[in-house]
C-alpha cells in the first residue's frame, strides 16, 4: 500500500448544515460508504471490514451482487456481518483488491486509529494482506490530533 491520501465524497458539513439537509450522522456514513464501493469491480477479492460506516458499505455490495450489477466478488470477513456476500479466507486468498473499512479517529495527517469494535487482528491481518485499503469517516471522526 502507498501513502495515505483524502478522497472527499462531499463538502464537510456541520452539525447544523447536517440537520437543515435533513442528514443524520448515519447518513454521512454512508455516503462515504458509498463513495468507497464506487473503487469495487467485479471479481475482486474484497476486505469486509467492521462497524456501523462498513456495514453500509457491505450492505451496498450485497446489494449490487444481488441485482447482478456486480460478479464473482469474494470477501474476508473481519466481523460476523458479511451481507450476504460470498466469503473466503486469507488461506485461500492471500492477496487481497481492496479493503474497505472505518476508523474512530483520523488526524490532519491521516494517521488514523481504529479497532475499537474489537476486531482489530484479523482487521490488520486482512486489511495488510491488500494492495488497497480505504478507510471510511464521516466528519465525526476527524480530530486535531490523535
Ligand atoms: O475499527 C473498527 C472496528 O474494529 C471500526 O471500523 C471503527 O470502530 C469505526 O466504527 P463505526 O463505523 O461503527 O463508527
Amino acid at each position: 500500500m502507498g501513502s495515505p491520501f483524502l478522497l472527499q465524497p462531499s463538502r464537510s458539513l456541520t452539525e447544523e448544515a447536517m440537520a437543515a439537509a435533513g442528514q443524520s450522522q448515519d447518513d454521512l456514513k454512508r455516503i462515504a460508504a458509498l463513495c468507497a464501493v464506487e473503487l469495487v469491480r467485479s471479481g475482486m477479492v474484497l476486505g469486509l471490514g467492521t462497524g456501523s460506516t462498513a456495514a453500509h458499505a457491505l450492505d451496498r455490495i450485497g446489494d449490487l451482487l444481488r441485482g447482478g450489477d456486480l460478479r464473482d466478488i469474494v470477501g474476508i470477513p473481519t466481523s460476523e456481518w458479511a451481507a450476504g456476500i460470498p466469503l473466503t479466507d486469507l488461506a485461500a486468498h492471500p492477496v487481497v483488491a481492496l479493503s474497505i473499512d472505518g476508523a474512530d479517529e483520523v488526524d490532519p495527517a491521516l494517521n488514523l486509529v481504529k479497532g475499537r469494535g474489537g476486531s482489530l487482528l484479523r482487521e490488520k491481518m486482512v486489511e495488510g494482506a491488500s494492495r488497497r485499503f480505504v478507510v471510511i469517516v464521516d466528519d465525526s471522526k476527524l480530530v486535531p490530533r490523535l
